[in-house]
């Protein structure tokens, strides 16, 4: 690779000859920022299970760790916006710059244009970074693409640089690949605002939710443990805050008194428990289970009513995690596909089928997958879900319930799957907002696709099927 820095556009002669010569800063809230940058970038790591490694390992803690969570996640979400920005102010190709030297730039630019950092600290803490990452020679590069682009605030450059077009245009504005914001209007639709709104609430660091275990605590207890609030629609939900701290490090779960789960996620798993069924209910069985957080909601729900539950999930280490997850209740993991998981057909009273998925609908919650994930990933993933799906409505009894769930609005994942497996299987699609009660905007129904801009939640999608008796 050649070495040489590029020259940014219009830079003239560098203007960071102050800071040259400099010791760099003890800085270690951007180091670390940087460092997740690079382990996204080489390891294909996310960003949220790294983060939190490194801090615990480099006992980074309060306001630098705050810090380093706000830089290294806003810049993992924004990078195609950072990118085309720093494209204008450098001269050559992004695809011939240094990575390690781009993931500075990134990191800098993003300090510039999104958050409240004085320009010449971020300026300068840039230089600094990237003089360790590759020597004195780039600092002059930087500091001279630094000053580009404090030129401009973020709303300026994304009206030079916004594309024609008024998709493009808002997917560039809040840091969305076309495509997804393409999934998106074709789910929402193209008129009024509401497409804006959920690219918006889509860009916006989400609130951490908690669900009490059915059966231990209620969520008004949680929420007094906790200091957070009951959530507005699950009976077990609890809201803390964004940026409230590492929720793992919470005495409730670590003690299993709760767990973290979006609040979509949790509604999704007890709309499976909520339709009628004559007969015994007392078998349950979730065909995708891994990490677990749908499990363990579920088994506590069915150990109330003494039944028990099943859970399937193909790779072995997330099934492990299930396992952890589900340790003292009435649940059976078993590591095995659920397309032929060897369980007897028609023997279960309600299955979940929670089918691997884009993620569209939690980009909120890893930061580095809208950029990513690539839209031939959804061809693939349809015909699994298919497939699963299928599995699950020949697993459970006549009279019985199938829950259909994905944490994606994508029309391909959602009703499209339904559409075609509507097409080939004898099944009732019950009207599932009838057991999303108080939860407003469902639209038309049947089924229930929930929305962080509407619901603060994650956008998962369900579907409610019953086998005819
Ligand atoms: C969306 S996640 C499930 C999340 C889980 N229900 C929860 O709430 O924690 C989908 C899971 O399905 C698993 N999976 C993928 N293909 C599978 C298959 N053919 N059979 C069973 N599980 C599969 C993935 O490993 C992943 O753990």
């Amino acid at each position: 690779m050649d070495r040489r820095p590029s020259r940014p556009r219009n830079s003239g002669p560098p203007r960071g000859r102050r800071e040259q010569g400099r010791p760099p800063a003890e800085d270690p809230a951007r180091r670390v920022a940087l460092d997740v940058l690079r382990a996204v970038r080489l390891e294909d790591a996310y960003a949220n299970l790294v983060l939190p490694k490194l801090l615990r390992e480099r006992r980074i803690s309060g306001r630098d760790a705050a810090l380093a969570t706000e830089l290294a996640y806003g810049t993992c979400r924004a990078a195609g916006l950072l990118d085309v920005i720093l494209a204008d102010c450098i001269e050559r190709p992004l695809a011939k710059v240094e990575p390690q030297l781009l993931d500075a730039l990134r990191l800098g630019a993003y300090q510039l244009l999104r958050t409240r950092i004085p320009p010449h600290a971020a300026v300068m803490s840039t230089v600094d970074l990237a003089r360790e990452e590759l020597g004195s020679r780039v600092a002059g590069f930087v500091n001279a693409v630094m000053r580009k682009i404090t030129q401009h605030d973020e709303a300026e450059w994304v009206e030079k640089l916004a594309p024609s077009d008024a998709i493009g245009a808002l997917a560039l504005r809040t840091a969305h690949p076309k495509w997804i914001a393409r999934a998106f209007a074709d789910a929402l639709g193209t008129t009024g605002d509401e497409l804006a709104r959920a690219l918006e609430a889509d860009d916006a660091r989400p609130a951490v939710h908690l669900a009490a275990r059915p059966g231990g605590v209620s969520a008004e207890e949680l929420a007094a443990i906790t200091g957070g609030d009951p959530a507005p629609y699950s009976p077990y939900g609890v809201r803390l805050e964004a940026g409230a701290g590492d929720p793992g490090d919470l005495e409730a779960v670590r003690e299993h008194l709760c767990q973290v789960q979006d609040e979509g996620s949790q509604l999704c798993a007890v709309a499976l428990t909520r339709p009628p069924v004559d007969g015994p209910d007392d078998r349950w069985l979730d065909l995708c289970a891994g990490p677990g957080g749908k499990a363990a909601l579920l088994g506590a729900l069915v150990d109330i009513n003494g039944g028990t539950l099943d859970a399937v999930e193909q790779a072995p280490h997330r099934a492990k995690l299930v396992e952890q997850a589900t340790q003292d209740l009435p649940v059976t993991v078993h590591v095995a596909d659920g397309r032929s998981s060897g369980l007897p057909s028609a023997s279960f009273d309600r299955v979940l089928v929670d089918a691997p998925c884009t993620g569209l609908g939690a980009l909120r919650r890893r930061p580095e997958a809208r950029w990513r994930r690539q839209p031939s990933d959804v061809g693939e993933l349809t015909k699994l879900q298919r497939e699963l799906l299928h599995a699950a409505i020949d697993l459970v009894r006549p009279g019985g319930v199938v829950a259909y769930v994905v944490c994606s609005p994508h029309l391909a994942e959602t009703e499209s799957v339904l559409a075609d497996v509507l097409r080939r299987e004898k099944v009732e699609a019950l009207d599932a907002r009838a057991y999303f009660p108080d939860v407003p905007e469902l639209g038309d129904g049947p089924y229930v696709q929930l929305w962080p801009h509407r619901h603060g939640t994650d956008a998962m999608f369900c579907a409610l099927l019953r086998k005819p008796e």
